[in-house]
């Protein structure tokens, strides 16, 4: 079963704002997916319709095989808690909370209990396993969005979305968080959507698609920043 199946969506504002025109997509299990495009051709609105946030005008959305679509807000809301994990780039973590009370917080409020071996495993991973009880502004920049990426992974999400995830970190955070990401997609089979704007981040991913003016213009695999860089340049506002 794929993890994500867009079919023909499109979503229109109030205001008559067109953000995505006919977008078809299928992401498989174990894909690291990069969307890239200039400012304002859909990447968010894309991310936010695959992950049940917003519901698209037209078209069909599969989350790991199931129709959100056809949900109300409720089941869709809990669909998302279920099977979706996010990583923004304002990390979003609770000042006043630990860091593993920050980690627990999205399954405790699903009522979930987490599975310790698993996130035994992610914090060792990460490095983090001396600072759970730490609060976030004692942790780098780095250490915030790993904590953060725990976050989404403790819950065993089908699907991963991070949004700009390395836009506010130094050169040496970037990389450990996309090799993170790389790695949590290659070892345990996790899907991983990431919007960015840096070819070089978007490079680490299996794949990366390029939008402009809602459509998905191009798709390349196992891109290169040197690629990329130069179909965001021919689209005039890279
Ligand atoms: N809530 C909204 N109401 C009306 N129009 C919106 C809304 N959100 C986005 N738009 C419009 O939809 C289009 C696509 O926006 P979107 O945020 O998806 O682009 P983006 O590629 O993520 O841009 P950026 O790289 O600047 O974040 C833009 O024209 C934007 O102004």
């Amino acid at each position: 079963m794929s993890a994500i199946v867009l079919t023909h969506v499109g979503k229109e504002y109030a205001g008559g704002v067109r953000a995505l025109e006919d977008v078809s997509l299928t992401v498989e299990r174990g894909t690291f997916l990069a969307v890239m495009g200039p400012s304002g051709s859909g990447k968010s609105t894309l991310m936010h319709c695959a992950a049940g946030l917003e519901s698209p005008t037209s078209g069909s959305i599969r989350i790991d095989g199931q129709e959100i679509s056809a949900l109300d807000e409720t089941r869709r809301t809990e669909l998302r808690r279920e099977r979706v994990g996010f990583v923004f780039q304002a990390y979003n973590l609770i000042p006043s909370l630990s860091v593993l009370d920050n980690i627990l917080l999205p399954l405790r409020l699903a009522g979930r209990a987490p599975n310790r071996t698993w996130l035994n495993t992610l914090v060792q991973r990460v490095g983090l396993a001396d600072r759970l009880a730490h609060r976030p502004a004692e942790l780098s920049g780095g250490q915030q969005q790993r904590a953060a990426l725990v976050r989404a992974l403790v819950a065993e999400p089908a699907v991963v979305f991070a949004d700009e995830p390395t836009g506010a970190l130094d050169l040496r955070s970037a990389h450990e968080v996309l090799d993170l990401l790389r790695d949590v997609v290659e070892r345990l089979n996790q899907t991983v959507v990431m919007v960015t704007h840096d070819p070089a981040a978007a490079a680490r991913a299996h794949r990366a698609l390029v939008m402009a003016d809602g459509r998905v213009v191009e798709e390349l695999d196992k891109p290169s920043a040197d690629a990329l860089a130069g179909r965001l340049v021919a689209l005039g506002r890279g």
